[in-house]
């Protein structure tokens, strides 16, 4: 067992009593999400992503199998405050998770819990609402903000936990495409500076494509994963009626023309410098 990262072992997850021969949300999963990567989930309506997240911080316990964070197994209850710690959530929808009446309050609420002095709390707000850009929202109340405000205060109190592990259901459902392009923006530098660990659900795959590896679910089970270069050069893909982003349809056009672009080619704009460099 390695002692840093993610591991799934055989895990299933039954929400129903399982002798009524219902079908499990997961089915015998076995994954590693090492410390440091950037890691996408997708999949239809009902395929399980929800559920393996919310697998990940003990919110829900597997039926059978193990999921261990950094060698914490999310099954023993003694180890859940550490494992909440290292584990930061954003959920699909913000009014589930917010409490606090004013902003500031919302997000130093972990770092409280967690006993921090005075100043190291201050610089975690003062960090997350800058990374958020929310700097001047600090005084308001979260529940007059718009939906994808919200969804951004519920990542400002994650990230002030200075978590290992983000997990994101969803981010950008609610956000206009400014906010979308700053939030994915602000994940690749928590991944490239703070090292931390990503796992975004989103069922835009645009919001995938930044990610070093995809993992696809299908009834419960995976159904593909590697680089977003080989998943959605895959024709297994579109079995599932998922879509491909703009810059794969167009990579994958260029190689059934026997144009091979490297990996790190992941947005429109770097595919254009790349072919033009070729030129
Ligand atoms: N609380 C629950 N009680 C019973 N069944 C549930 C519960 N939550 C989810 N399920 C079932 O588990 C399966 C997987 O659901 P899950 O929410 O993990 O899927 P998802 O891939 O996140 O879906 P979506 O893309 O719609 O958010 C579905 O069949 C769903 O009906």
């Amino acid at each position: 067992m390695t002692a840093q990262g993610i591991e799934f072992v055989n895990v299933t997850k039954h929400y129903i009593d399982y002798s009524q021969g219902k079908t499990p949300a997961l089915k015998d999963i076995s994954l590693s999400i090492r410390k440091g990567e950037y890691v996408g989930l997708l999949g239809m309506n009902g395929s399980g992503k929800s559920t393996l997240a919310k697998l990940l911080n003990g919110l829900l316990k597997p039926t059978d199998g193990k999921v261990f964070i950094n060698g914490l197994d999310t099954a023993n209850i003694e180890q859940l405050p550490e494992i909440r710690r290292l584990v930061g959530m954003v959920f699909q929808n913000p009014d589930n998770q917010l409490i606090s009446p004013v902003i500031e309050e919302e997000i130093s609420f972990g770092p409280e819990n967690l006993g921090l002095p005075i100043s190291e709390i201050n610089r975690r707000i003062n960090w997350a609402l800058q990374v958020c850009g929310l700097e001047d929202k600090r005084h308001h109340a979260p529940h007059l903000l718009s939906g994808g405000q919200k969804q951004k205060v519920a990542l400002a109190s994650a990230l002030a936990m200075l978590p290992e592990y983000l997990v994101l259901d969803e981010p950008t459902s609610m956000l206009d495409p400014t906010g979308r392009k700053e939030l994915l923006e602000q994940l690749k530098v928590l991944n490239k500076q703070e090292d931390m660990t990503i796992l975004i659900i989103s069922h835009n795959p645009e919001d995938l494509v930044q990610a070093d590896r995809l993992i696809v679910l299908d009834h419960g089970s995976i159904f593909l994963q590697g680089t977003p270069k080989e998943v959605y050069a895959s024709a297994k893909l579109a079995e599932l009626g998922l879509d491909t982003p703009t810059v794969y349809q167009l990579i994958n056009q260029l190689g059934s023309n026997g144009y091979s672009v490297p990996e790190n080619v992941k947005s429109v704009r770097e595919l254009v410098d790349y072919l033009c460099l070729q030129l």
